[in-house]
């Protein structure tokens, strides 16, 4: 019966959904009127409840024929501490104590798969300080977790600015002890982290590897705003457990919270955020540049970064346009002879999956099959690669209007009908597949 429930959802979920939500989703026990599932975190437990509590409910009546009960436990990990009743936060004057990036807000910072669970963890975090107690974040180089760890700073300066927030990277931490220690003053830095601020956000605790001293200092300022109730967010580059050379006290502590993992987005969030950060300079680059960008650097938003100021400086000092030649100069990518732009690689998905050609695609042929992957085209150029509705246009031959009565019908029938919605996630699988295998 326990294979048949996982089954019976995974069934109604699409694979994404399952792998960031459910993976640790399981049957605990099977009583007459009610089933209990448990997940290993706590944030996954209310956020199951809170947008998938009715899906399960349905799926419970239809495995059992009858309405049944659920509920979900969070069950946490062995040899965990007692949490103690926390005391509500401390209320205290507005203050900034530290700088922060005016550009790492929630608002700036572009959700899609792979970083959606890291987003909502901190969005919750920075909601409701204290509930999800130590919040843990890691991640690959340049994948975002400075931007999150800021942007929940930036989100209590404005909606709670009574609460002392530090945000501080694990260096500073240690070169303000060592400082401390020079000038007899380790007390007042003890009180400084320990006793006066509400929420601390520590970045980067991968430094301390290998130095002891201040991870116990790390582990006593833990322990004193942990017993208090003020919220913990730690960033990392490696899971807690892959902190090699840290104290197992500071490990298991890192671990009693939430531990979340921010994944490389994928190309089409690397498209829109790629789009986001010319925005925020002011500039405009065309589409095709901004998607050969993307997909180069998929791996690391931070080299993204890096080569769209490259593009746009250039296009200052030259005052020149930049077209896709001219930025694969300019960044140094050959073009190679396995390289085909995405819209070429949607079509190519398209035609070998319903059997068609590109200039039946392009044409105007009303065969049943051309007609849907035609419009299911349309749908994902638009909303997945987040191409505008010109370049769409472009894309499948047609004038505007038609695209965005094409993407509309297409809607419209997926709502009624759910193979389609199968149809569309096979053709993302494929779309994906050939995307990951891409050789630049
Ligand atoms: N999803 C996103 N939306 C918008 N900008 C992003 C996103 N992800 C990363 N960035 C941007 O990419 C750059 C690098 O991100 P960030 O410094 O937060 O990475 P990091 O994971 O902390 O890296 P490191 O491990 O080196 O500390 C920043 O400019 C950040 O704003």
């Amino acid at each position: 019966m326990k294979e048949k429930i996982i089954e019976a959802l995974k069934a109604k979920l699409n694979r994404r959904v399952w792998d960031s939500w459910f993976s640790t989703f399981d049957v605990k026990d099977i009583g007459e009127n009610l089933v209990v599932f448990e997940v290993g975190n706590l944030f996954i437990k209310d956020w199951l409840e809170m947008k998938y509590g009715s899906l399960i409910a349905r799926t419970l009546r239809e495995v059992f024929n009858r309405p049944i009960e659920f509920k979900i436990e969070h069950a946490p990990l062995q040899n965990q501490p007692e949490e103690d009743e926390h005391e509500p936060l401390v209320r205290k004057r507005p203050l900034v104590l530290t700088p922060l990036n005016p550009i790492f807000t929630f608002e700036n910072f572009v959700v899609g798969t792979g970083n959606m669970f890291a987003y909502s963890a901190c969005l919750e975090a920075a909601k409701h300080p204290g509930k999800y107690n130590p919040l843990f974040l890691y991640g690959g180089v340049g994948l975002g977790k400075t931007h999150l760890l800021q942007a929940i700073g930036h989100y209590l300066f404005k909606n709670q600015p009574e609460m002392r927030v530090v945000y501080l990277t694990s260096e500073r931490f240690l070169n303000e002890l060592i400082e401390a220690i020079q000038r007899g003053t380790t007390q007042e830095f003890r009180e400084r982290y320990r006793t006066k601020i509400d929420v601390l956000l520590l970045d980067d605790v991968q430094f301390l590897i290998g130095k002891n001293g201040i991870q116990t200092e790390l582990f006593h300022t833990f322990n004193e705003l942990y017993n208090a109730g003020k919220q913990i967010v730690i960033c990392s580059d490696r899971d807690p457990q892959m902190l090699d050379g840290f104290q197992d006290r500071l490990i298991s502590r890192f671990q009693m919270g939430v531990v979340v993992k921010i994944e490389k987005p994928d190309i089409e969030t690397c498209f829109k955020i790629a789009q986001k950060m010319v925005k925020l300079e002011g500039a405009e680059l065309p589409e095709d540049v901004l998607m050969l960008v993307a997909e180069k650097f998929s791996d690391n938003m931070r080299r993204l970064k890096g080569a769209i100021v490259k593009l746009l400086m250039y296009k200052q000092i030259h005052n020149e346009d930049i077209d896709l030649a001219k930025a694969r100069q300019i960044l140094s990518i050959e073009p190679s002879t396995k390289f085909t732009t995405v819209e070429e690689r949607l079509f190519e998905v398209l035609c070998q999956f319903f059997r068609v050609t590109t200039e039946e695609l392009r044409g105007n042929s009303r065969k049943s099959n051309v007609l849907i992957a035609r419009q299911m085209g349309m749908y994902v150029a638009k909303n997945y690669l987040g191409l505008s509705l010109r370049k769409v246009a472009e894309m499948f031959n047609k004038s505007h209007p038609t695209v965005s009565n094409a993407i509309q019908r297409f809607e419209l029938n997926a709502k009624s009908n759910k193979s389609l919605e199968t149809i569309l996630n096979k053709l993302l699988e494929q779309f994906r597949e050939k995307t990951a295998n891409q050789t630049l």
